[in-house]
C-alpha cells in the first residue's frame, strides 16, 4: 500500500551488494511509477529512469531540456513505489561541476539509489547519435569529483558515463573511464560500444562495475543477458524499451479506434481492470479501510 517501506539507504546498499555479487543486475526503464511496480513484480533486480524517456513523455527531444527539478521529481515518484534500487540518468549534471554536486544531493533526497553523469557538453544528445561533442577529460573529472564530494550517503552509487567511443575511439574512451574511476566513480557506463569485442576490451581494462546499455535502434548489438553476464558486466539497462512498446501499442490502438469507430477488437489485448487494481493493491487499502473496496467487478473485467 502507498509506497515502499524500505529506506533509500537500504536500497542503495542492496544495489552495492548486487554490484559486488558479480551477478548481472537487469534494469528496465520504467516509463512511470506504475510500470516500476510491474518491473519489480516481474522479478528484475532494479529500475532505471531514462532521460530519453523522461523528455519523450514531455514530448521533448533528449537534448538536455529537462531541468534538475523535473528529473528529481519524476525519478523520486518512481523510486518511491518500488523496493528495488532505482538508477537515474542525470545527463550532464545540469551544468557546471557545482550543478552536478547539487544534482547528486537532490537525487539523494528523492530516494534514488544512484545516478549517472556523462561527459557530453550541452546541448547533449542521445549517446547513439552522431555529432556528439564531449567535454575535455579534465572537465569531466571535475564533474565527477564534485559529485563525489557532494554525496552525503556513502551508499549512493555514482556512475560516470563516457560518450567518447564514437567521438575519440575505444582507447580514448577507456583512458577517460580510468580517469573517472580515479576521480571516485563507483561504476562506469561505456556508451555506444559497437560489438562484443569492445564490451570485452572495456571489461578487461576497468576494475569497477560496468553498465551495458541495450537500447534499440542504436549503434551496438542487442546482447542477451546471459552474454552480458558472461562478459562480466554488472548492470544492463533497457532504457527506452517499455516506452517503445507502449507507444507502439498506443499508435496501433488509435488507428483501430479511428478506423473501426470502436475499441472493441482491442479489449482482449488490454490489461484488465482487475489486473490494474491488483497492481494498485486495492486489497491492501481495503484492509486499511473496509469502505474502499465495496464494489464487485463484472466477469472478465
Ligand atoms: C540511456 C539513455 O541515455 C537514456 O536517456 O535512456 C539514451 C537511450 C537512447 O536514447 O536510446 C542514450 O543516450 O543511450
Ligand atoms: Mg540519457
Amino acid at each position: 500500500m502507498l509506497h515502499t517501506r524500505t529506506t533509500p539507504t537500504a536500497r542503495r546498499l542492496a544495489l552495492r551488494e548486487g554490484l559486488a555479487s558479480g551477478r548481472l543486475l537487469r534494469m528496465p526503464g520504467a516509463i512511470n511509477p506504475l510500470s516500476a511496480v510491474l518491473v519489480q513484480e516481474s522479478g528484475f533486480e532494479g529500475v532505471y529512469v531514462s532521460g530519453a524517456v523522461m523528455s519523450a513523455e514531455l514530448a521533448l527531444p533528449d537534448i538536455g531540456l529537462t531541468t534538475l527539478t523535473e528529473v528529481a521529481g519524476r525519478a523520486g515518484q518512481i523510486a518511491r513505489v518500488t523496493d528495488l534500487p532505482t538508477l537515474v540518468d542525470a545527463d550532464t549534471g545540469f551544468g557546471e561541476p557545482m550543478n552536478a554536486a547539487r544534482t547528486v544531493q537532490l537525487l539523494e533526497d528523492a530516494g534514488l539509489a544512484g545516478c549517472h553523469l556523462e561527459d557530453q557538453v550541452n546541448p547533449k544528445r542521445c549517446g547513439h547519435l552522431d555529432g556528439k561533442t564531449i567535454t575535455p577529460a579534465d572537465e569531466m573529472v571535475r564533474r565527477v569529483k564534485a559529485a563525489v564530494e557532494a554525496r552525503r550517503d556513502p551508499a549512493f552509487v555514482l556512475c560516470a558515463r563516457t560518450d567518447a567511443r564514437t567521438v575519440e575511439g575505444l582507447d580514448a574512451a577507456i583512458e577517460r573511464a580510468r580517469a573517472y574511476v580515479d576521480a571516485g566513480a563507483d561504476v562506469i557506463f561505456p556508451e555506444a560500444l559497437r560489438d562484443e569485442r569492445e564490451f570485452e576490451a572495456f571489461r578487461a581494462a576497468i576494475d569497477v562495475p560496468l553498465i551495458a546499455n541495450m537500447t534499440e535502434f542504436g549503434k551496438g548489438p542487442l546482447l542477451k543477458a546471459t552474454t552480458l553476464a558472461s562478459l562480466g558486466y554488472n548492470i544492463v539497462i533497457y532504457p527506452v524499451t517499455l516506452l517503445r512498446l507502449a507507444m507502439g501499442a498506443i499508435e496501433e490502438g488509435l488507428r483501430v479506434i479511428a478506423e473501426d469507430g470502436t475499441q472493441a477488437p482491442l479489449v482482449e489485448r488490454m490489461q484488465t481492470r482487475s489486473r490494474l487494481y491488483e497492481l494498485l493493491d486495492y486489497s491492501g487499502y481495503t484492509t486499511f479501510d473496509g469502505d474502499v473496496h465495496t464494489f464487485s467487478l463484472p466477469p472478465g473485467a
